[in-house]
């Protein structure tokens, strides 16, 4: 299968320390004997800190975006480290060059793109542009649910929800840099137009990983109507 794998970086970069993407480069390189992979990483806590210092500094939003993007192809650039021989050692900055990388036949490790989306929206895009049989986004949290689980002690895990629904569930919801709330409405865009399958779960546990590429009942499934 081609697999795109997004990895919040609040799961990478949540110690500060190298424990997480050895973990993933470990459970990666078994996986890249099978499957296609293309990895996306987020930004995490170093991104929303630099954020908000250029925001201090009176930079607009688009500005604000792009020091985010900086910090996500940092965080890749770590996660290449990690991954050493088995992955492409550079990180692509559009799609056309994660294609084109991805002829070498290692993995692929990105970050951002452009301003104005996060990079959920960014492993949506690429699992498109490639033609990915699987989106798998690990995140900080068990799936969605019902409201913010961090904030809501009565918030329940959505085990399924379609496109359309969760594109109703985030309307209304903050975008300012750094705070693509959760997930963001380009991301389901993508997923809805292409049909993609699509898998949210938590990062925390990098095993999650290999049961969402085996088909387990994990997580949140984005199903289309
Ligand atoms: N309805 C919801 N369901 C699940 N999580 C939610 C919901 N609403 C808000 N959240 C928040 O979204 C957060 C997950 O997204 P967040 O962007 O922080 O992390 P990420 O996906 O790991 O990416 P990164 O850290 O790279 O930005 C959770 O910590 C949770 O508090
Ligand atoms: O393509 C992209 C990717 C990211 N950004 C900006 O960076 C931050 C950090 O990314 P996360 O996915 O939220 O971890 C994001 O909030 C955006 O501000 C971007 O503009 N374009």
């Amino acid at each position: 299968m081609k697999i795109v794998v997004a990895i919040g970086g609040s799961i990478l970069l949540k110690e500060y320390d190298c424990k997480k993407f050895q973990e993933y480069s470990a459970i990666l390189k078994d996986l890249a004997t099978e499957h296609e992979l293309f990895v996306v990483v987020g930004g995490g806590k170093p991104a929303r800190e630099y954020i908000s210092v250029v925001r201090d500094l009176g930079a607009g939003e688009a500005q604000c975006d792009d020091i985010g993007i900086e910090v996500t192809r940092i965080n890749a650039k770590l996660m290449l480290s990690a991954l050493g021989d088995a992955a492409y050692q550079r990180v692509p900055h559009n799609f056309q060059e994660a294609l084109e990388f991805s002829a070498t036949g290692k993995i692929i490790v990105m970050g951002g793109t452009e301003p104005a989306h996060s990079t959920d929206a960014v492993s949506a895009i690429l699992a498109e542009y490639v033609q990915a049989d699987k989106l798998i986004n690990l995140t900080s949290v068990d799936g969605m649910y019902t409201k913010d689980p961090n904030k809501f002690d009565d918030a329940e895990l959505v085990p399924e929800i379609t496109a359309t629904d969760l594109l109703e569930f985030l309307s209304g919801k903050d975008v300012k840099a750094g705070t693509y709330e959760f997930f963001d409405t380009t991301a389901v865009q993508m997923i809805k137009r292409s049909d993609l399958e699509t898998v949210i779960t938590n990062g925390f546990e990098p095993e999650n990983l290999i049961k969402a590429v085996n088909g387990e009942n994990i997580g949140t499934k984005i199903i289309n109507e």
